[in-house]
Order: C-alpha cells, then structure tokens, then sequence
C-alpha cells in the first residue's frame, strides 16, 4: 500500500466524512431567529466544529482541509420543471447525504412601495435575487457548515421572517434555480450542470396552472406576467446559459431515463467511503435512513439503557449478518415442497465468535440470533500500569485454527486492543484471512492501524466516525460501549 495513498485517505477520512451527524454531534446551538446564513446558528456551528475538529487532530482544524461536496447546478426556464426533477432525483437516490437549495429562495423580498404594484416588478431578472446571500450560503456548505436558508413565499413576494429552512453540509448540493448559470461565481461552484429543456408552450401552459392554483394568481395577470418579464428574461439571460450545461434533458419529468443516468452519476460520486477505497479490506454496511436512524438513537445521550440496548442489537444483527455474507460457502441444491429442485448454498460450517470482553460480549446475542450454536470465546485485554503493557486473558476454542473467526468489538477506536487479539488469534494458529473482525463504529486511525498491519482479515463496519480526540476517544462517537449497554454508566 503506498504511504501517500494512507496519507491522503486518512486525511480526507478524518476531515471530510461529510455526515451531517458530526455536526449534530458536536450539538450546535439551535437557530436563533431571523438573520442571513451567517447568523449565529452558523457562528455558533463554526465553533462547535472547530472545537470538535481540534480535537480529532490537526489536520481537521483547517476547514479548508476538508474535502468538498460534489455541488449540481439545475438550470431551465420556469415551468420546465426543475423542481420536479430535483425531488425525483432526491427521491430515487434515498440518501441522507444529498441536500437540495433552490435559488427562490433567495428572492428579495419585496417592499411595502414595491408590493404596492407588484405587476410592474421584474422577477425574471438577475437583480431580483440576492445572489450575494446564495453565494455566502453555499460558501457555508462547501465548507461543511449548516445553513438557514429563507422561506420565501410567492403570494406575497417576502420572505417568512421568523421561519427558515435549516440544510445541513451533505456530500452532494443540488441547486437548482432559473438563473443558476448566468452568474459565473455561482456556475464555478459547481462540478455538474442540467438544464432541463421543455417545449416553451407546455411550460406556459403548466405555470398558468401553477400559478393560479398554488400562487395566488388569476390567469390574466400570469400571462401578463409572461409577456412583460418572464418571456424576454428567458430569451435574454435563461437561453444564453444553456451552453453551459453538461446535460441537457429534454421533457424534464418524464424524461425517467435521463433522470436514472444522473441519478447513477450521483451514486458513482457517492461512491465508497474513502477509506474503503485504500483499504479493500474494509466493509461498511450500506447506509439507509433505518441505519442512519439507529445511529442516531443510540449516539443520543439522553436515550434509555432498554432503547440503547434494542436499537444497539438491530445494528449489530445487521453487521453480523454482513459479516457471516463474507464466509465462504458451496453449492447446495434442495428439493422444495413442489418438488422442484433449489440451487443455493450451504453455510460454512466451521466457525466460532471471539468477544473482546467487556463491550464486545454485548454483541455475542447478536451473533447466536443468527448462528444457532455457534461457540464463542473470549478475550480480555487488561492494561496494567502506564507504560503501555497490556495482560491478555482468553478462553478459546481448542480448535479454533480450523475455524474462520468472527472478532466481536462494537467500537474500534485506536486498534491497539484490536491488534491484541488478532495477534492472540495468530498465535493460536487462525489464519489472518479467516478473521472477520465487526465492529458498530470505527476510527479512521484505527482502521488504518488494524487493516495496515492485517491487509488478510476482512473488517466490517456500520459507520466509520470522524476521528479520535486527544483522550482517544471515538469522535462523534456513542461515549463507553460497555457501560451504556449494560447499564453500568451511572
Ligand atoms: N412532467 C410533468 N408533467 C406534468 N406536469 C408537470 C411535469 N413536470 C412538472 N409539472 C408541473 O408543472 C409545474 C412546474 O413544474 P416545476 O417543477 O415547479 O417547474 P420549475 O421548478 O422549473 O418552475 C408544477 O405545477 C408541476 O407539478
Ligand atoms: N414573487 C415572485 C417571485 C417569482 N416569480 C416567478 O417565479 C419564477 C421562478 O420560479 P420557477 O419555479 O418557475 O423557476 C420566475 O419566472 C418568476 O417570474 C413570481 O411570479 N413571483
Ligand atoms: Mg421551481
């Protein structure tokens, strides 16, 4: 493995997994009432983030080390269905990790003397939004802050001034908006362009309805509208754009295809954690919003022993059962009850849990839910004195140099006590390609610590944290495993 690709992968693993959880880990103050995106909310994230960052370690302290979200810009005239196209790509993506700003939003509000005859107020043209506020808002989440961006409703032409919608930093931005290409600051945010093409009748005839049922417009002043502002504007400042776009698709909505082929480039730059990219022994289960939701259940402080138990359990079921898919298997064929014969696979037989005690036992049921009878041994690493040395107890099977072994440890954390056991292991004659070590979350630092020294054993991980503190504790990590789990921790 070479030393830089380590390097570089730990860096951007320490500093840039984007999980909007870091930051609600790190407890950001509440947003506190109307102000720009760079309020107080985001003051207030900033430095919880840049104490949370100085204590994983000095590469994080820089924002500017972080790596950047991947930002698409969703241009096309009004009506042309923008909107519609983001929510669907939103949807059929289904991950946590993608945020949507829509340039309305930044509309300015208009005054009392411009309400007043509002008819005559150009809403089409550039000076009609407050593109500085969009450029400050995006700058935020480029730099993995939370923003609160403006309610803006079109009855009216004002902003909600009390309420906002607060966008946590995510991996991927999508901004989509009339005018999103005609400012070149705003275009050079972004690393993909669309601009959605609909034959301009069905877009009049579609904002006519628009307008009219959800705007508060009657039919006459929308076409009004249309002729004055919203027509010209496209020919002079929406069209021009379109050369900028990378793909341009043709009847926005309904155009499925075009929308999966995004949809997939989205998911390629989503890609795999970084790690896993150096690491081809490192496995994190696939993350849904289930997952997503037990984590954050059981990182919460205030969650119950019974609730942190229960959900700590559908977790770990679901990274055993990721780890047993890693057993080698053979073919198998059965007769069913319609007396057709079923090709499938036989389990591997020969295999057995080790806990590293305390906090790996509480995964042991996890593991006898889905292997009925499996043996489990033990492993108690005792670290005595400061100077670092460390007494091993263990109760093993006797043959387990001809088992493939199932290393339980809900937290890895520095690896040091990780490297213990698989060193005992070793000595026990278990083959290092035999070990299946799992964890609930993992350390950047240990990862790198076990998976460099053991390139064979396969790890298996549901979330992969931000980094460790100076304490070398998980960071945002779910505080002592142990203790929560068996109710040890008051
Ligand atoms: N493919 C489609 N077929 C029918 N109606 C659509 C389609 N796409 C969008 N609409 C409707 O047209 C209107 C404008 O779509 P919207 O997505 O809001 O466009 P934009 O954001 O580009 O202005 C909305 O009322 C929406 O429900
Ligand atoms: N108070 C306002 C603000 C904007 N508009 C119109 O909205 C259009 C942009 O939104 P799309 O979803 O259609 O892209 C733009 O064409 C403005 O004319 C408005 O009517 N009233
Ligand atoms: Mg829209």
């Amino acid at each position: 493995m070479p030393d830089k690709a380590v390097d570089d992968a730990m860096e951007s693993a320490v500093g840039a997994h984007f999980s909007g959880l870091r930051l609600e880990a790190l407890r950001l103050p509440a947003p506190s009432g109307p102000s720009s995106p760079s309020s107080s909310t985001s003051a207030g994230a900033a430095a919880a983030l840049a104490n949370g960052l100085a204590h994983a370690g000095a590469d994080v302290a820089s924002p500017s080390s972080l790596r950047q979200p991947f930002v698409i810009g969703v241009s096309g005239g009004t009506a042309s269905g923008k909107t519609t196209v983001c929510d669907m790509i939103i949807q059929q993506l289904h991950d946590h990790r993608v945020v949507l700003v829509n340039q309305d939003s930044f509309y300015r509000g208009l005054t009392a003397e411009e309400s007043a005859s509002a008819q005559d107020y150009n809403f089409d043209h550039p000076d009609a939004f407050d593109t500085e506020q969009l450029l400050e808002c995006m700058g935020q989440l480029k730099r993995a802050l939370p923003v609160n961006v403006p309610i803006y409703d079109f009855k009216n032409h004002r902003r909600c001034s009390e309420r906002f919608r607060k966008v946590n930093a995510s991996d991927v931005i999508i901004l989509e908006g009339i005018l999103v290409f005609h400012d070149q600051r705003v275009r050079n945010l972004m690393d993909m362009k669309i601009f959605v093409d609909t034959d301009a009748d069905i877009r009049l005839a579609r904002r006519i309805r628009r307008d009219t049922v959800e705007r508060g417009r009657d039919v006459s002043s929308v076409l009004d509208q249309y002729g004055r502002f919203v027509k010209p504007a496209f020919d002079d400042f929406v069209l021009p754009s379109k050369k900028y776009a990378d793909v341009i698709i043709p009847r926005g909505g309904d155009n499925h295809v075009a929308i999966d082929l995004i949809v997939q480039h989205i998911r390629t730059k989503l890609g795999m954690h970084d790690l896993c990219k150096v690491f081809r022994n490192v496995f994190v289960v696939q993350s849904t919003f289930q997952i997503r939701g037990m984590h954050t259940l059981i990182r919460d402080r205030d969650i119950t022993t019974p609730d942190f138990v229960f959900y700590s359990d559908r977790l770990i079921r679901l990274v055993v059962e990721h780890g047993l898919g890693h057993l080698p298997f053979t073919e198998k064929q059965i007769i069913t009850p319609t007396g057709s014969v079923y090709t499938g696979v036989d389990f591997c037989k020969k295999l057995c849990g080790v806990s590293i005690v305390r906090s790996g036992e509480s995964m042991e049921n996890a593991l006898r839910a889905c292997c009925k009878g499996i043996k489990i041994g033990k492993i108690l690493i005792h670290r005595v004195g400061d100077n670092g040395q460390q007494l091993i107890y263990h109760k093993l099977p006797m043959d387990i140099d001809e088992r493939h072994v199932l290393l339980l440890d809900p937290v890895l954390g520095t690896g040091n006590s990780a490297n213990q056991a698989i060193d005992l292991l070793r000595r026990k004659g278990v083959a290092e390609e035999r070990i299946i070590f799992l964890t609930l979350i993992s350390a950047p630092e240990g990862i790198q610590c076990v998976c460099t020294r053991f390139p064979k054993l396969k790890l298996v991980t549901s979330e992969i944290d931000t980094g460790l503190s100076e304490e070398f504790r998980v960071i945002p990590g779910l505080g002592e495993y142990g203790d929560r789990y068996f109710g040890t921790d008051n």
